[in-house]
């Protein structure tokens, strides 16, 4: 027990007796050297209005949990209800938040030393239980004569740090009363409610970060657009999300705690995983149900206990028109030309286009004929995206690209483990995948006979069965075919199904070659200098008139996607605005060069050969030797062939 006596020898001497605690003698010293008045009052310290307001709000969360829990032990506990204790809430930053006095009052003066909004702190009010709890974070105990400022020696006061979740201090709680009430009995119950209140505080804290992560989970759950719902080990719906509701018909508000198989009226296929406790991932499944077969995508994840007991299990389901919807967005199977990207004034193709555009208008099926790179894609997509199936997906396929084994599964798709090399979920066909819109047969010359029959059917019944299924699939799709080939010669030479054929060729339309399109040839030409220069952001270019006279002429086997190449080649290689021949593919000049002047229409063979020999033996100045390697013939023959035309031809040059 420190006494009046140790007390007055520090503040007059500095000196302190051995019986002092440390931690006091330490308080002491410090207050000293900061020159911290001993005899110093409290009213300036007091803060009121707004700024208390401030305070108080800032400590919401302490003043929730504590205040309840110390009025409690005040109106319960018989040594407090009794006592001449009052409790005090302070801050971290020591502002007194709250006292609570005992229920008959108090008479001590020493109350007025805790009034509400004063701040304890070392520099304010020195050696104090409430300032040394902040600075060491260690409950203990201050009485009398331990007090650095007279005004607190007639009392004693033990305090305990309140700690929040992260281990901050957030609180003081203590109890002061007369110096000569003090006991260790009093800390003790000081450092309890300390640590209820801690302890309350981690919980409540736990709580809202796990309300917060609850409410964030069920916003994400509540806005998939996956069907989602959680059962317990009996199958009875915890959770279904608005978009599985809104799919299975269910009320939402009337499925919770109820069996998952008295909501639907079809047998729920998550029991059997239930049952099994075997999960599965993405697998199709058609369920049938009163109101039509509900086709999806399920994933069924198992939940399991420590021990390995199933607890639960959480159905995941997809429309599969969504995920085909998805594919076809990924994949990109959608037209992208229209009717005014056909370019050219040519009549046969603005017939193939009147044609295209009666056909965009209905659902017959169109037979597109043209030579490769005539557009006949092109004039499909566009007839996809001027039909009312626009919205639908546009799918292509290549017969002639796709191995012959795998033609029928790349159609029609198979179930799982349909045949060797097949993956274990199966795969919808590109008929399926272009329900709702279109599918582009290109080269349907090159299908095989076998498939062609399937096909048939497929377009007689509209639907088809996967390789290995069981059951019919309903498509509505419209089929646009092309070839390169003569289809008709096909039929007649038995490699092209006649029936096939005559399905397919309700609409003909028949493009053509590049060659016959004289007067397009210039329009297009300058057409993909523009756009190509334009895209490509470079100054415009121009062909010279005579690349123009030699592209007129030539032929073009590959037709418009070869011009095409053509001109990108020129942009590319040319450096110049103009661009010359001299930068026009070697075949494309060759093909240019004039037939020679001697070249008669009634010429024999022999005639011809003469005239040649001797163009190549003045071309080689008459070298012999030059002239036979030319021709890629011996010395020998060529003396012969060259006496053939003149006998004293070579007397003439030796
Ligand atoms: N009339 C046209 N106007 C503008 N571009 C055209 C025209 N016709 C074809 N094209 C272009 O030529 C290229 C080849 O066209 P497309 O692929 O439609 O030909 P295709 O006849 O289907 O060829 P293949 O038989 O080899 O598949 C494409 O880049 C296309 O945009």
């Amino acid at each position: 027990m420190v006494s009046e006596q140790d007390w007055n020898t520090f503040m007059e001497t500095g000196e302190v007796s051995p019986t002092i605690p440390p931690i006091v003698v330490q308080s002491w010293n410090y207050c000293r050297s900061i020159k911290l008045n001993p005899l110093k009052g409290y009213s300036q310290e007091v803060v009121t209005g707004k700024a208390f307001e401030e305070i108080m709000s800032h400590n919401s969360e302490l003043l929730k949990i504590a205040i309840p829990f110390v009025q409690r032990l005040f109106m319960e506990m018989k040594d407090f209800k009794n006592s001449s204790f009052i409790g005090v809430l302070s801050d971290k930053d020591g502002y007194i938040l709250k006292t609570i006095l005992p229920a008959h009052g108090t008479d001590l003066s020493h109350s007025l030393y805790y009034s509400e909004g004063l701040r304890q702190t070392e520099e304010l009010i020195g050696t104090s239980a409430i300032s040394l709890v902040q600075k060491t974070l260690k409950p203990l105990q201050v009485a009398g004569f331990e007090h650095y400022c007279k005004i607190h020696h007639n009392t004693s006061c033990s305090a305990a740090p309140i700690i929040d979740a992260s281990g901050e201090l957030v609180g003081v709680f203590s109890l002061a009363g007369p110096k000569d009430k003090v006991n260790s009995h009093t800390l003790g119950m000081v450092i309890a409610t300390a640590s209820a209140i801690s302890n309350l505080m981690k919980a409540d804290q736990a709580n809202s970060t796990l309300s917060e992560k609850t409410n964030m989970y069920m916003t994400i759950l509540d806005s998939m657009n996956d069907g989602l719902i959680m059962l317990n080990a009996k199958g009875i719906v915890q959770y279904i999300n608005p978009f599985g509701a809104k799919t299975l018909h269910i009320d939402r508000r009337k499925a919770i705690n109820r069996p998952i198989d008295s909501l639907v009226d079809f047998d729920p296929i998550i029991m059997h995983a239930l049952r099994s406790g075997v999960g599965y991932t993405d697998r199709e499944f058609f369920i049938e149900t009163k109101r039509g077969t509900l086709d999806f995508v399920k994933t069924a994840i198992i939940l399991k206990d420590d021990d390995g007991m199933t607890t639960g299990a959480i159905d995941i389901f997809r429309e599969i028109k969504r995920v085909k919807d998805l594919i076809n967005k990924i994949t990109g199977a959608t037209a992208k030309f229209t009717f005014d990207d056909i370019l050219g004034n040519d009549s046969a193709l603005l017939e193939a286009i009147r044609m295209a555009k009666i056909a965009a208008n209905g659902n017959a099926n169109v037979l597109i004929q043209g030579e490769s790179g005539t557009g006949k894609e092109l004039i499909a997509q566009s007839i996809h995206q001027a039909s009312a199936r626009h919205d639908g997906p546009f799918i292509a396929i290549n017969c002639g690209a796709i191995p012959r084994n795998l033609v029928e599964s790349e159609l029609f798709g198979y179930e799982g483990g349909a045949f060797t090399g097949a993956k274990s979920n199966g795969q919808a066909g590109k008929f399926e995948l272009a329900h709702g819109g279109t599918i582009f047969l290109d080269e349907i010359g090159d299908m095989p006979l076998e498939i062609q029959v399937q096909l048939l059917r497929v377009l007689q019944e509209q639907r088809i069965m996967r390789i290995g299924g069981t059951r019919y699939i309903d498509i509505d799709v419209r089929v646009l075919a092309a070839t390169n080939k003569d289809l008709a010669e096909g039929v007649a030479n038995g490699n092209f199904r006649a029936d096939l054929y005559y399905r397919l060729n309700v609409l003909p339309i028949t493009l053509p070659p590049l060659r016959e399109r004289h007067s397009d040839i210039v329009l297009l030409i300058n057409m993909l200098l523009e756009n190509k220069c334009q895209r490509l952001d470079i100054q415009r270019k121009h062909f010279d008139q005579e690349s123009f006279d030699i592209m007129q002429k030539y032929t073009w086997p590959g037709n418009i996607r070869e011009l095409e190449n053509v001109v990108e080649r020129m942009i590319y290689t040319c450096p110049h605005e103009v661009i010359t021949k001299d930068f026009l593919p070697a075949n494309m000049k060759k093909q240019d060069t004039p037939p020679p002047s001697w070249l008669g229409d009634n010429m024999t063979l022999k005639e011809f050969e003469h005239r040649y020999i001797m163009q190549v033996y003045e071309q080689c100045d008459k070298n012999i030797s030059q002239t036979a390697k030319s021709l890629n013939i011996g010395r020998n023959t060529l003396y012969s062939k060259l006496k053939e035309v003149d006998e004293n031809i070579l007397v003439e040059n030796n």
